[in-house]
């Protein structure tokens, strides 16, 4: 059996710009794979490609065994859910609107209910009835997450969920993630933030030029030559009191 999201040896080009290059990732159900790599690495162009936003020139992007260019719309939203790193809205409806827009195969009534529970679920409960265009940059994202939550999917594309999020909301955010995976989804979120990858992920993806130079545990992926030469830091992982900490430097 493959894996619910395979990728292999895929290549895409942007503006004429090699942006995947001979990439491969596989997440398997009750999975999180953190993908991670640099500015510019591909990682929001991989997750696109996952997704069907984004045409390979070769390789392959897999939904539980089909090719996503194959599935017809309809029954891409029904295997998968993608949450992009654009956060822009362009209505100012109240979030539980926005958010029950995640279940489009449910009755309105139901899709608010859905709604509701996954606004509370990442903490904005009491954001519900605000309209999205009044609210600061980490609760607007807040309320795209419940969006995805809703949506209840056996798969889930993520990119950068946390950036821009407090501390706190960053690990809340990461924890809802963890436990769609603990309840059986295939979660891919890409990341900036390598300790949190390692405290939340079972896998960690990395990312350099277009292609996946590791798919690991996050200690064996994270390993200081790839820290090196893909992150240019010098690194090494410490165990703190709440898992493995990366203490980096940039390499000289
Ligand atoms: N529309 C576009 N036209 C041309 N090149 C693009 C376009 N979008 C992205 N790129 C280029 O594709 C490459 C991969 O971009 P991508 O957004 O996938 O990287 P990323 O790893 O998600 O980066 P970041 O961490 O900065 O979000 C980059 O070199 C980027 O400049």
């Amino acid at each position: 059996m493959i894996a619910p999201l395979t990728m292999w040896d895929a290549d895409a080009t942007l503006g004429g710009r090699k942006v995947l290059d001979g990439a491969d990732v596989q997440v398997e159900y009750g999975q999180l794979v953190a993908l991670v790599g640099p500015n510019g690495a591909g990682k929001s162009s991989l997750i696109k490609a996952f997704a069907g936003l984004l045409a390979l020139d070769g390789g392959v992007a897999r939904l539980n065994g089909d090719d996503v260019t194959t599935l017809s719309p309809r029954e891409r939203a029904r295997r998968v859910t993608y949450l992009p790193q654009e956060r822009r809205i362009a209505w100012n409806l109240p979030a539980v609107e926005v958010a029950a827009l995640g279940a489009p195969f449910l009755s309105g009534a139901e899709a608010l209910a859905r709604a509701h529970a996954a606004l509370a679920e990442v903490g904005v409960a009491h954001l519900a009835d605000r309209g999205v265009a009044e609210m600061s940059g980490g609760e607007r994202a807040r309320v795209l997450l419940a969006r995805a939550l809703t949506n209840e999917t056996p798969l889930l594309l993520a990119d950068e969920p946390i950036a821009g999020l407090d501390p706190d909301a960053q690990r809340l955010v990461l924890e809802r993630l963890r436990a769609r995976a603990d309840d059986g989804s295939a979660v891919l979120v890409s990341l900036h933030d390598l300790t949190l990858a390692a405290a939340f992920a079972d896998g960690v993806a990395v990312m350099d030029q277009g292609h996946v130079v590791a798919q690991a545990s996050p200690m064996e992926a994270l390993e200081p030559e790839v820290l090196r030469q893909v992150f240019g830091l010098d690194g090494q992982w410490i165990e703190g009191p709440n898992g493995p900490l990366l203490a980096a430097r940039r390499a000289q």
